[in-house]
């Protein structure tokens, strides 16, 4: 599988740089870099035990979960099938690429899961020394309607995950799933969190409903902030995503994920910006003469901070 490594543009990006794969669109790790210096720290923590052997999915790094998030759906495949297929690569110029899925480059059995032809990009961005993004936008060009859920699955590398917190979703109601190996797997809805951070001392698995601009995660271990944005700056004509998932596998459920190292759950968290509770509607393409399709877009920025 080739590995395209997209470095920053900017004079102020010193060694900053992501790893990106056609296999899934997939963003396998971004280095940031502060100040212009050559010394770059990891922001996106992959697997060591990550499988690049399509479809299974990479485990790490920024999953695409589309059309469905999880089994917030029709579907059976968790997750979606986008992340398990090979992408194509439609541009690519310095600090940027841009991969494309569309309805001809997915079996029979994944054309069953949308409605008819559809196209799917994905542009990873690396601004500069301390910024990436991910754009996303789904055009729908089919005669019916096109629904899904998603989410920007994406895995932050941390020093320490007894020492890590996540803020920004104290008052908000969310859904919490139960440890691995419950007997039922029903996510309960907690209506209010009433904690100013979220901390980690155990499996930890939520869908925040309606999360403000900024989710930020605190790596003490590091002395970093690393700031989740959902709505960036001269790009306000994007749609947002509303929501935000929060996992982190914890012991027994790390042993029992194949892909991943028994004691890797120390070093990493998912702050996913997603829309779940909510369907995302894209209209039908509509007959007339020259109409393409209906276009949704979203993105997310990832900003690293000294603490
Ligand atoms: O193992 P997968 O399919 O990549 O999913 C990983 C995790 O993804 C998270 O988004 C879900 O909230 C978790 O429930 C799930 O375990």
């Amino acid at each position: 599988m080739q590995a395209r490594v997209i470095s920053s543009s900017s004079s102020s990006g010193g060694g900053a740089c992501a790893t990106t794969y056609e296999h899934g669109a997939h963003l396998t790790g971004w280095k940031a870099s502060f100040d212009g210096d050559k010394d770059a720290v990891d922001v996106i923590f992959t697997s060591g035990s990550a499988i690049f052997k399509p479809p299974k999915a990479i485990r790490g790094g920024i999953p695409v979960c589309w059309p469905q998030f999880a089994n917030y759906g029709p579907l059976e495949l968790q997750h979606g099938f986008a992340r398990n297929c090979a992408w194509k690569v439609t541009d690519e110029k310095e600090g940027s690429i841009e991969y494309t899925l569309t309805y001809d480059d997915i079996d029979d059995e994944q054309k069953a899961m949308v409605p008819g032809p559809f196209t799917l990009k994905i542009r990873h961005v690396v601004v500069d020394g301390t910024r990436m993004r991910t754009y996303m936008s789904v055009t729908n060009e089919s005669e019916k309607e096109l629904e899904f859920t998603t989410a920007l699955h994406t895995y932050f590398v941390v020093g320490d995950i007894t020492k890590t917190s996540v803020s920004g979703c104290k008052g908000l109601s969310y859904l919490d799933a139960p440890p691995h190996g419950s007997a039922s797997s029903d996510r309960v809805l907690v209506d209010e969190d009433k904690d100013e951070k979220i901390t980690f001392a155990g499996e930890l698995d939520r869908i925040y409903f309606n999360t403000p601009n900024e989710v930020v995660i605190h790596d003490d271990a590091r002395s970093l902030e690393i700031v989740v944005r959902k709505s960036i700056k001269g790009e306000e004509h994007l749609s947002e995503l509303p929501d935000a998932v929060v996992w982190n596998p914890w012991i027994d459920k790390s042993k029992a994920t194949g892909d991943l190292g028994d004691d890797e759950y120390k070093g990493f968290v998912c702050v996913e910006t997603a829309s779940v509770k909510n369907k995302i509607k894209v209209p039908a393409r509509g007959g007339w003469h020259g109409h393409g399709g209906w276009t949704w877009s979203t993105a997310h920025e990832i900003e690293v901070r000294k603490k």
